[in-house]
């Protein structure tokens, strides 16, 4: 194969497991060929960015990776791209010890898959000096096929030149995203695709201000005219119209200022730009001319990049890691696992004896899910309890963390000595951040919160600062990020009003735990609330969205969840919760005999409803993404149907608009949006996949996530292959909430 030129943006989207087939259906990724060469490039890609060129002599079948690597592709591009960030740092370039590095002149050596595998492959590669720091894989080398480094040096390869081809791949790339931004928020012609103009099928749905507010409900209205002198916590289920409300009372105080001759500043907050958009096209589209002027709607992590002067003037070439994607997460945990690999191999021996039993079986185990099970309670632990309680490594803070008390959502740690090694496996992984020049979106809200607390902000907030703040999707802020939404208003010298829209049943991980959280961080550190005095609650019960029929499923599932105590103020009763939209199908449940079969009844029920409106196929286990993304592809080639694949919350920009289509993507990042239908798949078994109470909680809340997305239509598939369907639908389907349907039999 010809050379291929990437960059690891690019490579960090594969390596979430999309499947290379997929490439064309994802919003983010561009291929480009020329003669010599093929092209791969990230839509956040800048021109002056990193190259990695890999050569793919050997490669015959897998475009990424040799052939005989296939089976280990994740792996080994997320070392690739590891390497690629270490490369970047100044200075010499020194991997971790259990890569097995080598070098000879410009040359290094290092192994090229995490675990042992049966070739003891290694790659050869090239850091290019000069200005940019581009990366070659030259070759990858085996144990029956043996070359040195030596060897290989002396014959010096000259590095293929692809400078033009680049400026030409990189434009084309630009042009390609600009132009995709611009078809997705454009009514289309109607004889390329049918469109509905933008405003029809937006959560406003081309209503202006006034027409709204008189179709609201009384509880909608209650809390649109509920006075500001206090904040505001507005509770319902999804699909309640929580964010349309949370709109409208917006406005209204601007409207009402303004008629006492006053200009509000008002900021909107949320967790992910795809939010930020959706609640900014609804303002445009209430014919309210100037109003966004005053209303300003922005992610959280966006406000703290452009006020935090760490981040403003900060120059050191950082990027950050843990964005909300897929690809973030995915890198923190390939992160996490290494750590923990080299960790095991090494230090762990002076720590085995100390610990409790059940947290040394864990250490000790050889089974690759055992290992990746503990990653991912490592992934929380250091994000929702020692991140969310802005702890970093440095003299004396293992000390706070040790104080803080132990939930039962958190990871079992039964002694100090337990706490010591998750706290010293912590710093190795922050330490191997900071050697890749990688900062976590924590560290960013830390330095944030730091910032706020100066006299520097205090003085500046009375003019930067906001009257009024609104919050969506409440449910998704950690306890950090909480902090800092009460040093946002202006006015110092009373509590700061904050309104805030949630539902705590939709925060899958780690976010959801920072519900329960808050009363960790009341019960030991410094601020014993969120700081915002008396709050008001205000509930919403009547659901816009779905019908009574998967109203029925939604209350089922929620009624599965383990009883984790929220405290009043965040739990939502269900009881009085009733669907306003007329009779639909009952949900079915469809059981195949296999994956195949599964997806070829996934392949005829788009066949079936594709012509009512848009579909969505939500993976509730990020796990089997990959094979689901191949799925996208294979619906997509057939030239009859609009698919796109969906793996952050960013690439969901636009997507609201397009009357039909199948969007494909982990139910997470579904967040926010609403579909005619909604096919639900890679369901893991919770009895025996699910094994902690975290773990559960977690698919329950994916599954409530993917299942409130309908408007119209739920549909399950389960096959035999991954054990059939869980408890928790075989219940819905005795209790009649669901109809059970015979699948494909091959
Ligand atoms: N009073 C109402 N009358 C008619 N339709 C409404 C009303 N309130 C909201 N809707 C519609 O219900 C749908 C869901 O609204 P919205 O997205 O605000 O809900 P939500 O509670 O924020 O949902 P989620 O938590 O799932 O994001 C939208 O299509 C919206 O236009």
């Amino acid at each position: 194969m010809k050379p291929l030129i990437t960059t690891a943006q690019a490579l960090s989207e594969i390596a979430t497991g999309l499947s290379p087939e997929a490439i064309s259906s994802s919003a983010v990724l561009f291929e480009f060929e020329t003669q010599d060469f093929d092209f791969l490039l990230a839509a956040e890609n800048k021109s002056t960015d990193q190259r990695i060129i890999i050569m793919r002599k050997e490669n015959v079948q897998d475009i990424f990776t040799p052939d005989h690597l296939s089976i280990h592709r994740t792996d080994v591009l997320s070392r690739m791209i590891s390497f690629a960030e270490r490369a970047k740092v100044p200075g010499p370039l020194s991997l971790p010890r259990h890569w097995h590095q080598y070098k000879h002149s410009n040359y290094i050596a290092f192994r090229a898959v995490p675990q042992m595998d049966a070739h003891a492959s290694r790659w050869i590669t090239e850091v290019i000096s000069g200005n940019r720091p581009d990366v070659i894989f030259w070759k990858s080398t085996t144990s029956s096929n043996k070359s040195t480094l030596e060897e290989f040096a002396s014959k010096r390869p000259k590095p293929p030149g692809f400078g033009n081809s680049w400026n030409e791949a990189f434009t084309a790339a630009k042009q390609y995203f600009s132009q995709a931004r611009s078809l997705r928020s454009q009514p289309q012609p109607a004889d390329v695709e049918i469109y509905l103009p933008a405003l029809e099928q937006s959560i406003t749905k081309g209503w202006s201000y006034e027409k709204w507010l008189s179709a609201v409900t009384p509880e909608q209205r209650a809390f649109i005219e509920a006075n500001t002198d206090k904040s505001i916590r507005l509770r319902g289920p999804a699909g309640s119209g929580k964010t349309l409300a949370l709109t409208l009372k917006a406005v209204r105080e601007v409207l009402l200022n303004r008629d006492k001759g006053e200009e509000i500043r008002v900021l909107v907050v949320t967790h992910s730009w795809a939010l930020a958009a959706q609640i900014s096209d609804s303002l445009d589209s209430m014919g309210l001319g100037l109003v966004l002027q005053e209303i300003e709607v922005f992610p959280l992590l966006e406000i703290a990049k452009a006020i935090s002067p760490h981040y403003v003037q900060d120059t050191s070439g950082f990027s950050l890691i843990g964005d909300d994607s897929l690809s973030g997460k995915q890198a923190q945990l390939n992160e996490i696992q290494e750590v923990l690999n080299e960790f095991i191999d090494g230090d762990w021996i002076t720590y085995r004896n100390s610990v409790s039993d059940s947290l040394r079986a864990r250490f000790d185990s050889d089974d690759n899910d055992g290992r990746l099970a503990l990653a991912w309670d490592l992934l929380i632990e250091f994000g929702s309890v020692i991140g969310a309680a802005a702890i970093f490594p440095g003299a004396g803070s293992d000390l706070r963390y040790y104080q803080i008390p132990r939930m039962s959502w958190m990871l079992p740690l039964n002694s100090r000595e337990d706490m010591r090694v998750v706290f010293d496996l912590y710093s190795r992984y922050m330490e191997s951040l900071e050697s890749r020049s990688l900062v976590t979106s924590d560290q960013v809200l830390a330095d944030f919160l730091s910032h706020l607390e100066t006299h520097a902000w205090n003085r500046a907030r009375r003019s930067q600062g906001y009257d009024l703040v609104f919050v969506d999707e409440f449910h998704l802020f950690s306890p950090l990020e909480r902090q800092v939404l009460h040093h946002l208003t202006l006015d110092t010298s009373t509590y700061p009003h904050v309104f805030m829209a949630l539902d705590p049943r939709q925060s899958p991980s780690e976010a959801f735990i920072g519900v329960a959280a808050d009363d960790t961080r009341s019960s030991n550190l410094a601020p014993t609330d969120d700081n915002l005095g008396d709050v008001a609650n205000f509930e919403l019960t009547t659901i816009h969205r779905f019908t009574p029929q998967i109203l029925s499923l939604i209350k089922h599932v929620h009624h599965e969840f383990p009883t984790l105590d929220l405290g009043q103020e965040w739990d939502i009763d269900f009881t009085r919760v009733e669907s306003e939209k007329s009779d639909g199908p009952l949900s079915r449940l469809v059981s195949s005999a296999s994956r195949r079969g599964e997806e070829e009844d996934i392949v005829r029920a788009v066949h079936e409803v594709y012509q009512r409106g848009r579909i969505a196929l939500a993976v509730v286990d990020p796990r089997q993404w990959s094979r689901f993304s191949r799925l996208a592809s294979e619906i997509g080639k057939s030239g009859k149907f609009n698919v796109s694949t969906v793996s952050g919350r960013s690439d969901i920009e636009g997507l609201g608009y397009r009357r039909r289509g199948l969007v494909i993507g982990p139910a997470e990042y579904l967040a926010g949006l609403q579909f005619d239908s909604v096919f639900v798949a890679g369901i893991p078994d919770l009895n025996t996949s699910a094994p902690t109470v975290n773990e559960r909680t977690r698919y329950l809340s994916l599954l409530y996530l993917a299942l409130s997305r309908a408007q119209r239509e739920v549909r399950v598939f389960v096959n035999e292959d991954d054990g059939g369907a869980p408890e928790v639908l075989l219940r819905a389907v005795s209790n009649n909430v669901m109809g059970a349907e015979r699948g494909s039999l091959v």
